[in-house]
C-alpha cells in the first residue's frame, strides 16, 4: 500500500514494491573473506553478494567478527563512486574522506573499502543516540583509520576546505525504503519532501566549505523524487558556481536509470531498494590542495607529547598492533587509542573542532593496574596476532560469548588476557583467572535474545 498522494516516477515501481527484497552482503576483503557461500556477484561492488536466503544473521557470529555486513545492493554504489572520484582526484594514497550524515555506517564502510591504502574516514553522525551504533559498525570492519564524531554538519563549516572527498546520504522522505519500511509509507506527504528538501539545501551548503577546491562531493537520498534529487543538483550548481557535475560511470545493462544528472536505483529495474546519486567537483577535479592543519606536529612536538604520556601507555599496546611504529599510540582519560601517525596533526585539528566519539583504534582501556584490551582491538585488521594466546572455541561457545556469558577456557590456557577465535577469525578477549574466565565482551554489544538455532547460519 503506497501513500495517497504518492505519484510513482518510474513505470513498474509499484508492482515491483510489492515484491520481497533481495538479501544482499559486502564482504570485508580487507580480513580475508573472499566471497560467501552460494552468492552471487553485484556487479558495481566487488564485494558485494546476493544470497540466495535470508539466513539470521544475528546468529551468525562472522557478522559480530566484521567478516560481513549487510548492505542492501543499491548503497554498494557508493564503492565504485568513491573509487572514481579517487581516481578523478588523481590520488594513490592519502585521501581523507568525509561521510557527514553516516549512521549506522553502511555507506562509510562501502567507502572505506575504495580508499588507496593511507587514507582516512571521518564518519559524523548528527543524531547523538546513532552514532554509537556508528561506532560500533566501524569498529568491527576494523580499520583504524577513521574517526567517528556527532553533530550538526554546521560544525564543518569551521574546516574549511579540509576534505578531499564529501559524502552526503541526507536525511529524505524515504520513497526508496517503501517496501522494507512500512514508517516511511506511513510518514510520506509532500510536505514532507518540501521539508526534506529545505534541510538538504542546509547540509549541502555546510558541507560544500569543508570540501577542498578540486574535491569531490557525493550526495545521495533513499528517495525518487526530482525536488530532492535532480531539483537539487540544479540548486547546488546554480548556487556555487565552482561546482561541476560529474556523470557516475555505470554501464549500460546494470539497471539503474540516469535522469538529469541523477542516477536511480530503482526497485524492479536492480535487485535493490530506492536509492538516487550524484556528484559534483568544486572545479575542476584533483586541482587545488587541501588545506594543511594550522598547526603540523612537529617531530619535536611528538617527543613532547609521547614523554607526557609515555607513562601511562603500557609498552605492551605496541607489541598488539602489526606496525606498531606507524601510529601514535597515546592514553586519552584511561582509553589508549593508535591513531595513523600520517594523520595525527589531522586528527588533532579536528578534535579542537567537533565532537569526538571516537579515534582511530581504541586499543584498550586502563582500570587501576590493569591495561585491558578493547573488543576494537580484536576485531581490528592492525591486531598482530600471536600477541594475545588464542583460544578456538565452537558454535555454541561464540554464540555464548556474544552473550556475554562465561566461557570456559581448555586446561592449560594461561592466565592473563585470551583472544578466542572461531572460524580462524578473531571473535574478542577473555581474562582468564584460572578457576573462570572474565568475558570481556562490551555489554552495549551483546546479542540480547536467548534462542538459538537448531542450524548455525552460516555466510561466509
Ligand atoms: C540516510 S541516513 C544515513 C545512512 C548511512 N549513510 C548508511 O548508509 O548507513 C541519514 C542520516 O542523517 C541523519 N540526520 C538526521 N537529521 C540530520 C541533519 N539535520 N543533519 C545531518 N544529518 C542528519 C540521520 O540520523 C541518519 O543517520
Amino acid at each position: 500500500m503506497l501513500p495517497k498522494d504518492f505519484i510513482s516516477p518510474f513505470p513498474g515501481l509499484e508492482e515491483a514494491l510489492s515484491e520481497e527484497p533481495a538479501v544482499s552482503v559486502r564482504v570485508n576483503r580487507a580480513k580475508g573473506i573472499a566471497v560467501p557461500h552460494g552468492a552471487e556477484s553485484v556487479p558495481w561492488c566487488p564485494s558485494g553478494f546476493w544470497l540466495g536466503d535470508r539466513p539470521q544473521f544475528t546468529w551468525d557470529p562472522a557478522l559480530h567478527q566484521g567478516l560481513y555486513y549487510v548492505q542492501d545492493a543499491s548503497s554498494m554504489i557508493t564503492t565504485l563512486a568513491v573509487k572514481q572520484a579517487v581516481s578523478l582526484l588523481g590520488l594513490t594514497s592519502g585521501v581523507l574522506l568525509l561521510d557527514a550524515c553516516a549512521a549506522p555506517g553502511g555507506k562509510t564502510i562501502a567507502a572505506i573499502d575504495a580508499l588507496p591504502p593511507g587514507s582516512m574516514a571521518v564518519a559524523n553522525e548528527y543524531v547523538p543516540g546513532r552514532a554509537a551504533i556508528l561506532a560500533e559498525n566501524l569498529a568491527k570492519w576494523g580499520s583504524p583509520a577513521k574517526m567517528v564524531t556527532r553533530g550538526d554538519t554546521a560544525r564543518f563549516r569551521r574546516l574549511p576546505g579540509t576534505f578531499d572527498i564529501v559524502m552526503a546520504d541526507v536525511p529524505c522522505s524515504g520513497e526508496g525504503m517503501f517496501r522494507k519500511d512500512p514508517e516511511a509509507v506511513r510518514q510520506w506527504t509532500p510536505a514532507l519532501v518540501e521539508e526534506c528538501a529545505a534541510r538538504q539545501r542546509e547540509i549541502v551548503a555546510n558541507l560544500w566549505e569543508t570540501l577542498r577546491e578540486g574535491g569531490i562531493f557525493i550526495y545521495s537520498t533513499c528517495t525518487f523524487n526530482r525536488t530532492e534529487n535532480e531539483d537539487m543538483l540544479a540548486w547546488l550548481l546554480a548556487e556555487y558556481p565552482d561546482g561541476i557535475h560529474i556523470s557516475l560511470d555505470i554501464p549500460d545493462g546494470w539497471g539503474p536509470v540516469t535522469t538529469d544528472g541523477c542516477t536511480h536505483f530503482v526497485p524492479g529495474r536492480v535487485r535493490g531498494e530506492g536509492l538516487t546519486i550524484f556528484m559534483v567537483s568544486k572545479g575542476v577535479p584533483g586541482s587545488g590542495m587541501r588545506q594543511q592543519p594550522s598547526r603540523r606536529a612537529s617531530s619535536a612536538d611528538r617527543n613532547r607529547k609521547s614523554k607526557k604520556t609515555s607513562a601511562p601507555v603500557s609498552p605492551d599496546c605496541f607489541r598488539w598492533l602489526d606496525s606498531g611504529e606507524e601510529y601514535d599510540i597515546r592514553d586519552e582519560n584511561g582509553r589508549i587509542v593508535a591513531v595513523p601517525t600520517l594523520w595525527s596533526a589531522q586528527v588533532k585539528e579536528m578534535s579542537g573542532k567537533l565532537d569526538v566519539v571516537g579515534c582511530g583504534l581504541e586499543l584498550a582501556t586502563v582500570k587501576g593496574r590493569d591495561v585491558i584490551p578493547s573488543q576494537s582491538l580484536a576485531l581490528s585488521t592492525a591486531l598482530r596476532r600471536g600477541a594475545f594466546p588464542e583460544v578456538t572455541v565452537d558454535y555454541a561457545a561464540a554464540v555464548a560469548y556474544l552473550r556475554r556469558e562465561a566461557v570456559a577456557m581448555p586446561d592449560g590456557t594461561p592466565r592473563g588476557f585470551v583472544l578466542l577465535t572461531y572460524g580462524g577469525y578473531p571473535l574478542g578477549f577473555v581474562k582468564n583467572i584460572g578457576n573462570r574466565a572474565n568475558n570481556l565482551y562490551p555489554a552495549e554489544w551483546r546479542i540480547l535474545s536467548t534462542h538459538i538455532p537448531p542450524v548455525p547460519p552460516s555466510v561466509v
